[in-house]
């Protein structure tokens, strides 16, 4: 573990002495996770792409009036997850905005067409129908939500995730990534953290970087979700995610972060966090695999042989039989998880899952054979 001084000269430590660093995060690692990286067989739903936030660096936000704005219909979601579903995946992922309704007519005009009056109950239908009609677990991203949504979404669901981004609240001033963006408000965030944490759900995470945040506000975001698993244990892995610039967006023309400062940031959050935490690295956004699993990262995250990445749709996906070289070459290998890891499941059922949830999970360990059963 690093004290708050030594996390603060990772910034600027010359290289020498960063290798050393680095070596101490890969050993760590090894010795938690294994040789051994993992990624989850996913399918990507964006139930809706209109949202209330407008940050800076999003284009997967569409306002009504475009001709792209709209809410998927449930015929839609169940073809994709059949789909998923017939090609080995066992996640769906529902990315979505965050609380149409709540800015826009057209929002509220789409959900009462569909029988609801929130998009988080709308969320929680199609979650419910995800698990009667098909083999595939439900992950939710929706951003900031409320204990009552928490509530609703925990029996429906085997993890949910909101990317805390950056706990800097100058990132919410005129010309910032998150000007006007209510659900960006860094203590939405954490309660949002605390609220799945009082309520046992296990939590993904992570921190947004180069849109502005100092490397002392990332300290800090990491700081503050490592306090999180501290007093909860929820937190079940972190995504170091690098921004990508994208035409058209208010951040078009912001540097993207290198690959150097992505590596030292992964090397600072392996060290800083609870080694139990799975650390994670978007492969499609990566520049070399080797540096990123030289960094310290034991997970891949979600990978889709159906969906494109709707948050980076012009970034491909690379092919598992790829990863699985790269990341052959480097020394490990390279295996399927489920949507929750294991332990939440072998230590405590009972608190992180209701009944029917933690029974869904048995059962898919035991049909699963033995990979996943050692896993469960
Ligand atoms: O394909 C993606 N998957 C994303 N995932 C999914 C992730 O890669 C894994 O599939 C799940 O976390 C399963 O463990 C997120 C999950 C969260 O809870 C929060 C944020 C993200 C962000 C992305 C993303 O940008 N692209
Ligand atoms: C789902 C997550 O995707 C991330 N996200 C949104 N837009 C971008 C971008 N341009 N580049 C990288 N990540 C992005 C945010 O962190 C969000 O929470
Ligand atoms: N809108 C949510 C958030 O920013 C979900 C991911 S972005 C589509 O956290
Ligand atoms: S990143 Fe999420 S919250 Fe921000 S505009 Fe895009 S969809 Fe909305």
């Amino acid at each position: 573990m690093l004290t708050r001084r030594q996390a603060l000269a990772l910034e600027t430590a010359p290289n020498s002495e960063f290798q050393t660093l680095s070596a101490r995060a890969a050993q760590l690692r090894d010795r938690q996770w294994g040789k051994t990286l993992t990624y989850s067989r996913k399918v990507f739903v964006p139930l809706t792409n209109m949202c209330r936030d407008d940050c800076g660096y999003c284009t997967f936000v569409q306002k009504p009036g475009s001709e792209a704005a709209r809410v998927m219909r449930p015929e839609e979601v169940m073809a994709v997850v059949r789909e998923g579903e017939r090609l080995g995946c066992k996640e769906v992922l529902f990315s979505l905005g965050e609380k149409p309704e709540l800015r826009y007519p057209e929002a509220r005009e789409a959900l009462a067409a569909l029988g609801h009056n929130s998009m988080i109950d709308y969320l929680a239908e199609m979650c419910a129908r995800v698990l009667d009609e098909s083999s595939l677990l439900p992950h939710v991203n929706a951003g900031t939500l409320s204990d009552a949504d928490v509530a609703r979404l925990k029996p429906v669901s085997v993890s949910m995730g909101m990317m805390l981004e950056n706990v800097s609240r100058r990132l919410l001033q005129r010309g910032e990534a998150h000007f006007a963006c209510p659900d960006k408000v860094p203590v939405q965030r954490l309660r949002t953290l605390e609220r799945a944490g009082r309520q046992g759900v296990p939590f993904t995470t992570g921190i947004l970087i180069g849109i502005g945040e100092t490397w002392a506000e990332r300290v800090d975001s990491l700081q503050a979700i490592n306090d999180l698993h501290r007093r909860y244990g929820h937190i079940q892995e972190v995504i170091v995610q690098n921004f990508r610039a994208k035409p058209g967006t208010a951040m078009a023309g912001s540097p993207e972060p290198s690959l150097d400062d992505m590596v030292r940031t992964l090397v600072l959050a392996r060290l800083l966090l609870d080694p139990s935490i799975s650390l994670q690295a978007p492969p499609n956004l990566a520049e070399r695999f080797a540096a990123y699993i030289d960094a310290g990262i034991n997970d891949w995250g979600g990978i889709s042989p159906v969906t494109i990445d709707h948050i980076n749709p012009e970034r491909a996906w690379p092919q598992i039989a790829s990863l699985r070289q790269a990341t052959a070459r480097c020394g490990f290998g390279l295996e399927e998880r489920l949507a929750v890891y294991p332990r939440y499941l072998r230590q405590a059922p009972e608190q992180f899952f209701t009944p029917s949830i933690a029974s869904r999970l048995s059962g898919i360990a035991r049909a699963d054979g033995l990979a996943l059963q050692q896993c469960l």
